[in-house]
């Protein structure tokens, strides 16, 4: 089995430096899908409350033969429920759901600016944290000026900070704020969602000189980059690929190739936490 390389959180957390990402994995397929993920030998799983499969994800974990000590399992708070009693009682929700005693990690799913809550939402993050519901607390596609009002308005700061990233919205001035808070940041859609870029001719040229497949190339360019990325896959034999990238390393210059794809327009749903919002 690949043995993947760890991270260190700001509290002391360790992550591995893949996870898998489980949106759309629903049911008993999805419980098939997370449990091979496990099998395959992916120890963080992300999941959400609006997921909906916090129970298939739970069922997955208990059906394993990998114990539950072994495992870095994410959830998040969605943008319904952050005023501090409600965000309580959903961390708790999100427990019942999954069956579970803790998560390791439970993340605010996004900002919601117009609804200025979030610092509530994280009050209940920090107090839930320390009734040992949760071991570690972060958020996502918080941009540096919602990380700014959390960090002086509790003087506690995130441990995370999950954006969508890939070499098409590269990211690199939050990269480089989380970078200085001490803050890890996550790649949601580390692949853009199987969209154009699994066929970018830029990079197609790096795997093959690497004989490795377009998606690994991408993967290895988040770990390069610092960053810790999220794929999703329902099949086995890709999962398994997208764990494979501890065996090679891009040059200076692939990197380099890569990040110049980036542009600002480059999100794949034009989803920019300034403005959009979902509950
Ligand atoms: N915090 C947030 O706001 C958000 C968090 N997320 C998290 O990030 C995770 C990953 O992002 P997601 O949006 O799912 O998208 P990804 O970038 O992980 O892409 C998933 C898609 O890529 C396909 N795929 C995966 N591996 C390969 C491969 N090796 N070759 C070809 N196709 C492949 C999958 O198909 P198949 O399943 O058939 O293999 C699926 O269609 C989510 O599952 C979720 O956990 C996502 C969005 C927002
Ligand atoms: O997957 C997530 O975590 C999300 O926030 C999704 O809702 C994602 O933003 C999406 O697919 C919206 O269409």
């Amino acid at each position: 089995m690949t043995t993947i390389p760890q991270k260190t959180l700001n509290d002391g957390l360790q992550l591995p430096a893949v996870g898998f990402g489980t949106y759309k994995l629903n049911g008993a397929s999805g419980i098939n899908s997370i449990l091979s993920a496990i099998d395959t030998g992916y120890r963080l799983l992300d999941s959400a409350f609006n997921y909906e499969n916090e129970g298939a994800l739970g069922e997955a974990v208990r059906r394993s033969s990998v114990s539950r000590e072994e495992l870095i399992i994410t959830s998040k708070l969605p943008g319904r429920h952050h005023s501090y009693d409600e965000a309580i009682t959903t961390i708790q929700e999100s427990l019942f759901r999954a069956g579970l005693d803790y998560y390791d990690l439970y993340l605010i799913h996004w900002p919601n600016p117009s609804k200025d809550l979030y610092v509530e939402a994280w009050q209940a993050l920090i107090d839930a944290q320390k009734w040992g519901l949760i071991r570690s607390i972060g958020v996502c596609n918080f941009l540096p000026e919602h990380l700014d009002r959390l960090i002086k308005e509790t003087g506690v700061t995130p441990s995370v900070n999950q954006v969508e990233l890939h070499p098409y919205f590269s990211q690199e001035q939050q990269r480089a704020y989380d970078k200085e808070h001490g803050i890890l940041t996550e790649s949601w859609s580390p692949l853009g969602r199987a969209n154009k870029l699994l066929q970018d001719p830029a990079i197609k040229k790096i795997a093959d000189a690497h004989e490795k497949s377009i998606p690994q190339i991408i993967l290895r360019w988040h770990v390069q980059l610092g960053a810790l990325p999220l794929p999703k896959s329902s099949s086995p034999k890709r999962q398994l690929e997208n764990l494979s990238l501890f065996d090679f390393s891009l040059s200076d210059e692939e990197m380099q190739t890569i990040g110049k794809l980036s542009h600002p327009h480059g999100r794949t749903f034009d989803q920019d936490p300034s403005r959009y919002e979902e509950f």
